[in-house]
């Protein structure tokens, strides 16, 4: 079966990994810009590790106490045994694990991510071939208009404003909708004058025809 794919935050929430080696970096590389609290626990840590700010390590065994307190752990030392049981640890304990090199370990996997600002689109194969998704992530990339972060912050702002002009839900809705299609289609963003008539056009429907 599929992974589902929610979007999680991990601002200052406690990730612990387990393993310093080629993968591990990879994976802090990965998440290290949403903001979660990484503590590193290997036997050797990979000297990219170590100099990357904010990055707790220690060099030593796992110790089971490691995951005390910790929300996700990711097992990335490659080595069985140990896999087996932190595995089990984690889920005794109701802690999300990935264990990077067995994918029905796994209770969360990472995708393929496109990311834009606000925008992030995440890209699985659930296991099947990480490759794959590499290559749509791609693909996705060269489609998206290049001002699509421009756009999103428009359309953000643009909520609050529908929000005091429009006070029935269903139009305000049809409004920001109509908005985010006209900006997506033309791929810019309408100066006041154009979005005050816009507006009048919701608010007064039958006048302006
Ligand atoms: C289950 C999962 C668990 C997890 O790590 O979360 C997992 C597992 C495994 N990966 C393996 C190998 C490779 N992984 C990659 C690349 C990526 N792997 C990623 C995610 C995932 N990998 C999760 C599922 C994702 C999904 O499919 O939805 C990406 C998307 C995200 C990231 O890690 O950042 C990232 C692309 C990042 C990008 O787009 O930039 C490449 C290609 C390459 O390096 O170019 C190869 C070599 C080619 C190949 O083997 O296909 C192996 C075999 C190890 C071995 O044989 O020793 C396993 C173990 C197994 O299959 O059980
Ligand atoms: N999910 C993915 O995207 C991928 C997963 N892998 C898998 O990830 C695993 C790790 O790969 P690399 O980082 O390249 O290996 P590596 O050899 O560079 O690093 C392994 C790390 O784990 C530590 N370690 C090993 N046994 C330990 C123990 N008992 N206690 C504490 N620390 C221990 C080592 O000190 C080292 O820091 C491999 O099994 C590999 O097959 C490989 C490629 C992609």
């Amino acid at each position: 079966m599929a992974y589902f794919p929610f979007y999680v935050e991990l601002k200052d929430v406690s990730v612990l990994i387990v393993g310093g080696g080629k993968v591990a970096l990879h994976k802090v590389k990965r998440i290290l810009d949403y903001g979660p609290k990484i503590k590193v626990v290997a036997k050797k840590v990979d000297e990219r590790i170590k100099n990357i700010k904010g990055v707790e390590w220690e060099e030593r065994e796992f110790e089971d106490s490691d995951v005390e307190g910790v929300r996700f752990v990711i097992a990335a030392a490659g080595d069985e045994e140990l896999d087996e049981h932190i595995t089990s640890l984690c889920n005794d304990k109701g802690i999300l694990i990935n264990v990077v090199d067995v994918k029905d370990k796994c209770d969360f996997i990472f995708p393929s991510v496109v990311s834009r600002g606000k925008l992030e689109i995440g890209i699985s194969s659930s296991g099947a071939s990480p490759r794959i998704t590499t290559l749509l992530a791609g693909e996705i990339d060269n489609i998206l208009p290049d001002n699509i972060e421009e756009i999103l912050d428009y359309l953000e702002k643009l909520r609050p404003y529908a929000k005091q002009k429009i006070s029935n839900d269903v139009l305000r809705a049809r409004f920001l909708s109509y908005m985010a299609e006209l900006t997506y289609s033309r791929r810019n963003i309408p100066d006041d004058e154009e979005l005050e008539k816009i507006l009048n056009k919701f608010l007064n429907p039958i006048e302006t025809i």
